[in-house]
């Protein structure tokens, strides 16, 4: 068996808008590879997760192998029947018979209701404990992975491919295992009736064999292709349902409908590809076995009347080959499910063999303490504060001719200083301040905090001392105070708060008329929204005013105070039932909640009225007195919140000073604040 990938679109990071042609993140040397890999190698990988459940497993094949062998019992019983009490005219005999069939059948029935006990519960286990593997591993992959690989395709892999490989586990491998017991049984039964007969009907075995292979060999082909395509149609539906604002804004429906249907025929024409195959192994192996049967049939009839095979043999032999047939017949399926199966675990490690970043494999010690712990509150060492020492950063995925979007930045960030960070559009601010909650690893060069290099810190300890808010704010579909307090110490709230159910996220939105809430998006129009149990937790009194004060800083307390359930309100998915301004406000109180001591702000400010930006800054301003604070500003009011300005420019640190340094000494930074031009120099020239 083989499993193969050659046929599949696209490689590594090719991703469109549409999501037309895009299979995820494997280079032609890896699809190589895989094609190459054995259909059993790729199903033998599942022997971990199988290992624990493998006593009720086996258990269960065993059962059904005891199963499927009492059925074939039932012939012998009928020779019996035949040969003995319906030729002797023994009608006490025929209702032992049929007793005694009954109770074979009985006793079948019951094996396999037992087989079906033995396996689903602990299969549903390794169908979790594997999508618990691959999120886990999701979780910890670095950055450039999930910009690489098209979530779809991740989401399909931890869905619809993990369920095909329980159906496999639970039903697949025990009827593979069951079908080939019981054919070789049944083989044997024939033959020693009447092995004239038993290779009559064996004959057909040879050539079957051999179409099983090639079936086998194109199958794995076109399974492999519809189960990524299945992945970039998810992609796809995923986009135009986040992008529905933007779809409809620009009413590209048709545009987005007709991306929809031409991935839906390409997967349904692989789905027909498949079907035509699966179509015709089965024609074939429904055909040369009922051909094998109807030749014994004649045979067999003309030797009974010879007299050279009684009545009861032939009746046995030919409920022999029948029973035969249903284990011969759904090898197509099974081999069909086999090659799916082994294509999805080929999806599934192709995820979880991402090597993680070095110190997440290595590092197993205990987690550092929480913020303030002595590890970190320590007054500032001499080489203190923020410091960037020849920083060079490329994309992993940018051409090998490109430039590096870094190319040597030096610079220092004093100790609770705040430094604004300013240059043209796509010049690399927010790439540099990625790198120092080590989104993205430097390709050379060093940044330290407070003199240590944050390549020797443990990720956790990292994120604990620096803080960051990026100008598109992700909140998550939880209340308010869940969203901001995941940037606080406590883990329990630290942790990432469950997603509501879809009725929940409609209450949000659609609740009944009530009083109006001002500034609060969708939810201005609606009533207090039916919240779930867990939807207004127990503040301890700390967190309380820690998110009270975070929420004044960001200035979103009064608009938060506004909303029907105040920091207990559900936020809808993405925070989209909030308007862009108040998600960016959140996003700051959460990144300002457990007084990091480094701050890391990629314009933060930029939704924001004139008014509110200066009411923020007023608050930011007592926040970043205490913060090493990096903040990358486009206009000259965030600028002002600076106490010096780095000007960042042609991959480079090209000037430091005050703004009004700045604004005397360089020509690009007086363009850049007087917003002549936002573009870069190579860009306009
Ligand atoms: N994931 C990525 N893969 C490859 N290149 C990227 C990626 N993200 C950004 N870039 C490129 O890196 C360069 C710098 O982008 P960056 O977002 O850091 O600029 P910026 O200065 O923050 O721009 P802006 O002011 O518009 O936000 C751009 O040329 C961009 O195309």
């Amino acid at each position: 068996m083989t499993t193969g990938t050659g046929t599949t679109s696209g490689t590594a990071g090719n991703t469109t808008g549409s999501g037309a042609g895009t299979t995820a993140g494997r280079t032609d040397g890896e699809a190589a590879a895989v094609r190459s890999r054995s259909a059993v190698r790729s199903l033998l990988r599942l022997w971990p997760y199988v290992r624990p459940v493998r006593a009720r497993m086996f258990g269960a094949a065993f059962v059904a192998v005891l199963a499927s062998c009492t059925g074939l019992v039932i012939p012998l019983v009928l020779k019996w029947i035949v040969d003995g009490p319906v030729a002797e005219r023994d009608t006490a005999g025929v209702w032992t018979g049929g007793a005694l069939l009954l109770g074979i059948g009985v006793l079948e029935a019951g094996l396999f209701a037992l087989r079906r006990w033995l396996s689903a519960r602990p299969l549903a286990g390794v169908e979790a404990a594997m999508r618990a593997d691959i999120y886990r591993h999701l979780q910890r992959l670095p950055v450039s992975f999930h910009d690489r690989w098209p979530s779809g395709q991740l989401l399909s892999r931890a869905t619809t491919d993990l369920e095909l490989l329980r159906r496999f586990l639970s039903f697949g491998v025990t009827f593979l295992l069951v079908n080939a017991v019981t054919v070789m049984v049944g083989c044997v039964i024939l033959i020693s009736q009447r092995w004239t007969l038993g290779l009559v009907v064996l004959g057909p075995f040879v050539p079957l064999v051999w179409l099983c292979a090639v079936f086998e060999y194109r199958y794995s082909h076109a399974a492999r292709r519809a189960q990524d395509q299945i992945g970039d149609l998810t992609t796809l539906v995923e986009e135009a349902v986040l992008g529905i604002r933007v779809i409809k804004g620009f009413g590209r429906h048709r545009s987005q409908a007709r991306a929809f249907r031409a991935l839906s025929e390409r997967l349904l024409g692989t789905e027909l590809e498949k079907a035509g195959l699966l179509a015709r192994i089965w024609a074939v192996i429904m055909l040369l076995p009922e051909l094998a049967i109807g030749a014994a049939l004649v045979l067999g009839t003309l030797q009974v009347a010879h007299g050279e095979l009684s009545a009861g043999t032939l009746v046995a032999f030919l409920s022999t080959a029948l029973a035969l047939r249903w284990p011969v017949e759904s090898t197509g399926f099974l081999l069909a499910l086999s090659n799916e199966s082994a294509t999805a675990t080929d999806r599934f490690f192709e995820v979880l063999d991402e090597p993680q970043p070095a110190d997440v494999l290595s590092r197993t010690g205990p987690e550092p303490g929480p913020r303030g712990s002595p590890a970190r509150a320590g007054g500032p060492t001499p080489a203190g504060g923020l410091r960037f020492s020849g920083v060079v950063f490329r994309y992993p995925d940018a051409p090998e001719d490109a430039p590096p979007v870094l190319d040597g930045v030096d610079l220092h960030v004093r100790p609770g200083e705040t430094m604004a960070l300013v240059g043209a559009t796509g010049s690399g601010k927010t790439t540099l301040t990625a790198l120092v909650p080590r989104l993205h690893e430097v390709t050379a060069g060093h940044i330290t905090l407070d003199g240590e290099d944050i390549g020797t810190l443990r990720r956790a300890e990292l994120r604990s001392r620096v803080a960051v808010a990026f100008e598109e704010p992700t909140l998550f579909s939880a209340t308010v105070a869940e969203n901001v307090l995941m940037g606080a110490d406590d883990p329990a709230h630290a942790a990432m708060p469950l997603p509501r159910s879809r009725s929940g996220a409609e209450a949000t939105r659609d609740g009944a008329p009530g009083p109006p809430a001002p500034e609060s998006g969708p939810l201005k129009h609606g009533a207090p929204p039916p919240q779930p149990e867990h939807a207004a937790p127990e503040h301890r009194a700390d967190e309380r005013s820690g998110l009270d004060r975070a929420l004044r800083v960001a200035q979103a307390d009064g608009f938060v105070g506004a909303l029907p359930h105040g920091s207990g309100t559900q936020v809808g998915e993405q925070g989209l039932s909030l308007s862009g301004g108040q998600r960016q406000r959140l996003a700051l109180a959460r990144a300002v909640v457990g007084r990091p001591s480094f701050l890391v702000l990629d314009d933060p400010l930029s939704a924001l009225d004139v008014h509110t930006e200066a009411a923020v800054e007023a608050a930011l301003r007592e926040v970043l007195a205490s913060t090493t604070a990096l903040v990358v500003a486009h206009r000259p009011s965030t600028v002002l919140l600076a106490d010096r300005v780095a000007l960042l420019s042609g991959g480079r640190i090209a000037a430091v000073g005050t703004h009004h340094e700045l604004l005397r000494s360089s020509a690009e930074y007086r363009r850049l604040m007087s917003g002549e031009s936002n573009e870069p120099e190579e860009e306009r020239s």
